[in-house]
């Protein structure tokens, strides 16, 4: 490549990075727009008012020092001058202390308002991201990165830089103003003084940032590491393998190479700022050389006493504008993250407008789906066909990865199918709204949450908007058997679940698996979807549950996902998938009479179970299907 062509790149890369950071800012300001408009316009003013003090502080100063000088030798008027500027600089003095006290006041409530309306959209924008946002990898950690963001700190404090640079900008206007009456030259070298250490400070923080945003992924596995050693649900596995040591040497690795680099750019940064640094104090202190022998030649003493003044004003308002320019420039990459973040597409899944019927009256069919999960290669289901008539409980069997999870996340809208197509009643499901579809669905999933709350809320999320209700959650919570237990609670449906929270109660496997059902069937929805519903529940609990379902369900078509053929034989229909296809299809008896691999695998855990002794069923059929 040229030298011409590599110019053009750089200019346009520049030109690009630029209009990216403009547009960092507009959102940051717009950001504003909730907030108090008083508050923020009152902050901006009186900030930007504050840039006035020190060259108004210079020129008094200048004038009490001249006036001093003029009335010791005597020069008439001198007195009246001395009065004046030294009320003018007391009353500058006590401008500036109440103008910034009532600024910092407006600052900390405007932070505080910031910090929550931000939290709050990254809440809102999170539920309404697809299911593929969290299971890829790339876009999952944008989404960390922009939780660190969360807060609003970062991109309130690109607001108070944006200040801040703007405020010193004005400041060193207002000082260059005042020096420039005076020297020019003077005024050139006191102002340029500052440059070097600002362009080391800009470079750099450029560098630290591209550093971190790199190591994005290591650092969320230096997290996941502390996180294994430091929660609840990992003690178990990583004291009894005896994994702590490992994971605090894994963590160890990736903490050094951290700090390997971070010192590299430590002492670059370091370096290049002491360097750079020396020259701005060399043209600070030939400028002061320069004012002391030209008063001398003057004999403007005033002028002396303000640039000496001016030496320390340019300092501060340059410091400020260096740590205006500079963390503004990190902290506006930083605040892209959250930005890009809450710009991000949402909901690729499209809906219609149809409303979803109250009670399914032909069925739900599956047309020659195929479906990729985004960004990867494997085929989840491969043409996929099945019908599953409504009204009716229909199992789908197979073994681990063959897409069973996968037809569940399709049917619930949490991904669309590569092609092929989904029909409810006859009507392709993107017809209808995607809200109101997914309130029609009761479902439990494998990896269903455990919510730290009581255990109103953990039924009642089932229809929130009737968390009060007491009766109705009491008969979900029947049919699924957990009143069994939550009835012997002291506080009942009140009974906080969880040990996160003070006087959480923990439960057993199998009781938050019945909290879980108990919350689908508080939906009463015509779509019940359970993936795994039972397999921690005992076997018991799960054939009465079974026994029940149609009563519990009584309007819902269910599908019903499970290892366990206990479970699986009380459907109407069994579908067996094999490598994302449909293989079989009938019920219990037909699948057993057809002697294919739903009656082989059926065999196996029946005769495990049968074995008198020797491996234990689990061993001998394992989660075969
Ligand atoms: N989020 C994902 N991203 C990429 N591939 C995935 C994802 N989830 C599942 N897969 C892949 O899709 C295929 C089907 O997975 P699926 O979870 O539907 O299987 P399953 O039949 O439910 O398995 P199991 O019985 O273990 O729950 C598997 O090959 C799996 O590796």
């Amino acid at each position: 490549m040229s030298a011409e062509q590599t110019q053009t790149q750089t200019q346009a890369q520049t030109h690009r990075r630029l209009s990216r950071d403009l547009r960092y800012w507009w959102l940051v300001l717009r950001s504003f727009r909730g907030l108090s408009p008083l508050r923020v316009s009152a902050l901006a003013l009186l900030t930007l008012l504050t840039a006035a003090v020190p060259a108004a502080g210079i020129w008094l100063t200048a004038d009490a020092v001249q006036a001093v000088a003029d009335a010791v030798e005597g020069v008439p008027g001198a007195g009246d001058r001395l009065t004046r500027a030294a009320a003018g600089l007391v009353a500058v003095a006590v401008g500036e202390h109440v103008l910034s006290s009532v600024a910092q006041y407006l600052n900390s409530l405007l932070q505080l308002e910031f910090g929550a309306a931000i939290g709050e959209q990254v809440m809102v924008k999170g539920t309404r991201m697809d299911l593929g946002s969290y299971e890829d990898p790339e876009a999952y950690d944008r989404l960390q990165r922009a939780l660190r963001e969360s807060g609003g700190g970062t991109a309130f404090e690109v607001f108070e830089e944006m200040l801040r640079t703007l405020t010193s900008l004005a400041s060193l206007v207002m000082v260059s103003s005042v020096l420039f009456s005076w020297n020019a030259w003077l005024a050139v070298v006191i102002l340029l003084a500052p440059v070097p250490t600002l362009a080391a400070h800009i470079v750099f923080s450029k560098e630290g940032y591209a550093v971190e945003y790199h190591r994005a992924q290591d650092r969320r596995r230096a997290f996941y590491y502390q996180d294994l050693t430091t929660t609840d649900s990992s003690y178990k596995e990583v004291k009894l393998y005896q994994l702590g040591p490992y994971l605090v040497d894994r963590y160890r690795a990736l903490v050094q190479e951290f700090f390997r680099v971070d010192r590299g750019l430590a002492r670059r940064r370091h370096g290049w700022s002491a360097v750079l640094g020396l020259v701005s104090v060399a043209g600070s202190a030939g400028a002061l050389v320069f004012a002391l022998k030209s008063t001398v030649s003057t004999g403007r003493l005033g002028e002396l006493a303000g640039y000496l003044q001016a030496l320390g004003a340019v300092h501060v308002a340059a410091g400020g504008l260096l740590l205006g320019v500079a963390t503004l420039y990190q902290n506006t990459l930083f605040t892209g993250n959250l930005f890009d973040y809450l710009s991000l597409p949402e909901g690729s899944v499209t809906g219609g407008t149809r409303p979803f019927p109250q009670r399914l009256a032909h069925g739900i069919e599956f047309q020659d789906v195929t479906f990729r999960y985004p960004g990867t290669e494997t085929v989840a289901l491969d043409r996929f066909s099945c019908f599953v008539p409504a009204g009716t409980c229909c199992a789908l069997v197979g073994a681990n990865g063959a897409g069973k999870s996968t037809v569940v996340k399709l049917l619930t809208r949490l991904y669309e199918p590569t092609s092929g197509r989904i029909l409810i009643d006859g009507v392709p499901i993107e017809e209808y709204d995607t809200t109101d579809l997914q309130r029609n669905i009761g479902v439990v999933f494998q990896d269903f949450i455990r919510y730290e709350m009581p255990v109103r809320h953990n039924i009642g999320f089932g229809r929130v908007e009737e968390l009060d209700d007491t009766d109705r959650i009491r008969a979900a919570a029947a049919a699924s058997g957990a009143d069994a237990f939550v009835d012997g609670f002291e506080a009942t449906y009140d009974t906080v679940l969880g040990r996160h929270f003070e006087g959480g109660r923990q439960l057993s496997g199998g009781q938050w698996q019945k909290i879980a059902l108990a919350r689908a069937f508080l939906r009463d929805a015509p779509i019940a979807i359970l993936d795994e519903p039972t397999a921690a529940i005992d076997p018991e609990a799960e054939a009465d549950i079974f026994g029940r379902l149609r009563t519990i369900c009584s309007r819902a078509t269910s599908l019903v996902v499970s290892h366990r053929f206990s479970t699986v034989r009380v459907a109407d229909k069994i579908l067996v998938l094999d490598g994302g296809s449909l293989i079989e299809e009938g019920t219990h008896g037909e699948l057993l009479a057809l002697g294919g691999t739903y009656a082989r695998l059926f065999r196996l855990q029946a005769d495990a179970y049968l074995t008198p002794s020797g491996a234990g069923p689990a061993e001998r059929s394992g989660d075969l299907v």
